[in-house]
């Protein structure tokens, strides 16, 4: 006879336990030359019976993104309601994901006379509603299309969730997070700790092209990814990467160009069916647990987020490293020692940076 699926040995957990029993040790993990403090701290989190009943909305959750990222909130623990909000498409996807035998109770919300419903009472809303890049386009070419859209749900949210985390995948995120701060500023209900950009590089991607270039026997690489989302403003700290890994002047540059470049590869290789989607997903999947983590008061939750910030002087919005808590972000880490490489790129990320922000600025307070 086949074993009870739900006895506490295979009780399965969310996402990024890596999907393990509970107490289960992941001998390679154990092996590894670092050993993840956040996953640890996942771990016990997971393991203790009383956790907080959060409710996570996603707006554009019928989309590329929006589903995958769905199906993996709905395996989050820590989300007991997952509001699934799309302009389209969005009741089959729901119908979908509610025959996950999950305890996240999902509900659907269709079209701006809905989405009040689907905000109320959020905790966590993640934007991942927009139009995607085709090859030959660059991620300032979707602005006007998605500027509107992240504007309208963003005033929204400012009536219905005021006090939510925010966390913005629509791109350009080196405006589309400017626009979300800058129309909550003008509806009085800006919380500049909530306000995050997400992207795939921040949370992923660097870690995993580093981990595979070394050779390393893991992808749990950390690798500071700093500036914005788009081109050269795009800066990953291989000097800071942990575990410490050697590159040549001439690997460092090849690397560097090689993350800037991700996004577009993707695009290509979809050929014109859209960008990153399930790459996008898993970083959102985690990041939203990083954040329910820090709202649910555990410590030492650290990720890197585009967000107002004053890190960097002469940057008003900038990705950097940051302590996630109760309050969303509760402290930004200083930015580290820098190599002449990532100096030379933080002066040479300053033009397009800095339009890119006022951009975002300029479109959110015109009448
Ligand atoms: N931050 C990152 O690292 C990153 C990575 C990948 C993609 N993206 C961006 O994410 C966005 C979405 O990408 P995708 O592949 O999921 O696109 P998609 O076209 O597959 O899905 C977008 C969804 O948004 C919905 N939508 C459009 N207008 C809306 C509105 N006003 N309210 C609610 N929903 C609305 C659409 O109906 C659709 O379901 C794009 O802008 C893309 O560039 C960002
Ligand atoms: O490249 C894109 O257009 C999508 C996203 O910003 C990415 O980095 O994958």
């Amino acid at each position: 006879m086949a074993a009870p699926r739900c006895s506490a040995k295979v009780q399965r957990l969310s996402t990024f336990s890596g999907m393990k029993a509970i107490g289960q040790q992941s001998s390679m993990r154990a092996a590894s030359p670092i050993t993840s403090s956040r996953q640890q701290v996942v771990r016990a989190a997971r393991s203790q019976l009383a956790i907080e009943a959060r409710k996570v909305a996603v707006l554009g959750a019928a989309g590329g993104i929006g589903q995958p990222l769905s199906l993996l909130l709905k395996m989050n623990r820590m989300i007991s309601q997952l509001a699934l909000y799309d302009i389209a498409n969005v009741a089959g996807v729901a119908a979908d994901l509610s025959h996950c035998n999950t305890n996240t109770k999902v509900t659907a919300y269709t079209g701006p006379e809905e989405l009040a419903e689907a905000l109320k009472g959020a905790d966590l809303v993640v934007i991942p509603a927009g139009v995607p890049r085709k090859p030959g386009m660059t991620r300032d070419d979707l602005f006007n299309i998605n500027a509107g859209i992240v504007k309208g749900l963003c005033e929204a949210i400012a009536v219905n969730c005021p006090d939510a985390v925010i966390n913005i995948i629509s791109n350009p995120v080196n405006s589309t997070v400017p626009i979300c701060a800058e129309v909550l500023k003008k509806a009085g209900a800006y919380k500049p700790r909530k306000v995050m950009g997400v992207t795939t590089l921040d949370v992923v991607r660097s870690n995993t092209f580093v981990a595979e270039a070394n050779q390393l026997d893991t992808k749990e690489v950390d690798v500071p990814v700093i500036g914005g989302h788009a081109g050269e403003t795009i800066l990953p700290l291989l000097s800071q990467a942990k575990p410490k890994v050697e590159f040549t002047a001439e690997d460092a540059a090849a690397m560097t160009k090689k993350i800037q470049n991700a996004g577009t590869d993707v695009v290509n290789a979809k050929a014109g069916t859209g960008s990153a989607t399930l790459s996008m997903a898993y970083a959102a999947a985690r990041m939203a647990e990083s954040v329910l983590l820090g709202l649910n008061g555990e410590k030492d939750i650290y990720e890197c987020t585009y967000t107002e910030s004053d890190v960097m002087p002469g940057f008003q919005y900038f990705a950097s490293k940051v302590l996630l808590g109760p309050g969303g972000i509760e402290k930004f880490q200083p930015l580290p020692e820098l190599s002449e490489f990532e100096q030379q790129g933080l002066v040479a990320m300053k033009e397009l940076l800095t339009a890119n922000i006022q951009a975002g600025v300029e479109f959110a307070n015109k009448a």
